[in-house]
């Protein structure tokens, strides 16, 4: 006798989502399903509304309609279980400036909910390692460059246990190195049944990474392209 296999069921939806912003349509009619190990990358052109879509999908803004549920429940339905099993990073560097940078790495883990972290553990002189910045610990943090604070901003990826990250463009400013140390990190996150859900203007050179791909049409963009 077959057996009727069941779909599992998806860690996000986005259902029919729209956006209105001072007046203009940004976009509509989004829906998309994450599932665990999937990598999704939403592109479109400048001012389309990556960051907008992005936002609403943590939580920090309401859509203009549409629903969005994580693990089959609206995200409104209990806002601080869904941000304990979210990882958002918006487009800036979430850092503290007048801290070094392994002041910063100690407390993106401690805010990260590791209530046993030390101040200057192995862990994080280790994962300064990882993310090339030994030699650069005692250096205050808004001194770094921009590329340099990225790093430290995204050390939370190596502390999070969250199973959905939200990237708003996690490679802006990073170099060669950096871009391939970040996609291997999601592939680790991935591998082990995470999700991403990212804005990138570059494709990922990870082939597998495989990431799939939701393109917000240019409703704006267009009609600026048809004034000009
Ligand atoms: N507070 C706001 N009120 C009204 N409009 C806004 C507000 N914030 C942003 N916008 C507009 O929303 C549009 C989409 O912005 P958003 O940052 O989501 O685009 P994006 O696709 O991420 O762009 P980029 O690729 O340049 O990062 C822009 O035209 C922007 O001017």
């Amino acid at each position: 006798m077959k057996h009727k296999t069941t779909e599992p069921l998806p860690r996000l939806r986005a259902h029919e989502l729209s956006s209105v912003r001072g007046g203009r349509t940004l976009f509509e009619h989004v829906s998309f399903e994450v599932h665990a190990g999937e990598l999704w990358q939403i592109t479109g052109a400048n001012g389309a509304g990556k960051s907008t879509l992005l936002r609403m999908l943590a939580g920090l803004m309401p859509s203009s309609s549409g629903r969005i549920e994580f693990n089959n429940q609206p995200i409104q339905y209990d806002r601080s279980v869904y941000h304990q099993q979210l990882l958002f990073i918006g487009h800036k560097p979430a850092v503290k400036a007048e801290l070094t940078a392994l002041e910063n790495v100690y407390w993106q883990r401690r805010l990260s909910g590791d209530k046993t972290a030390q101040q200057d553990s192995s862990s994080d002189w280790d994962l300064l390692e990882t993310i090339g910045l030994l030699g650069l610990e005692d250096e205050v943090t808004g001194r770094l460059s921009a590329g340099q604070q990225r790093r430290v901003a995204l050390t939370r990826l190596w502390h999070s246990q969250a199973p959905l990250w939200i990237l708003d463009e996690p490679f802006t400013a990073l170099d060669v190195k950096g871009i391939a140390m970040l996609q291997q990190r999601f592939q680790t996150h991935l591998g082990q049944g995470g999700s991403i859900v990212m804005t990138s203007h570059q494709a990922l050179s990870l082939a597998s990474l495989n990431p799939k791909q939701r393109h917000l049409g240019e409703t704006y963009a267009n009609a600026m392209g048809a004034q000009s």
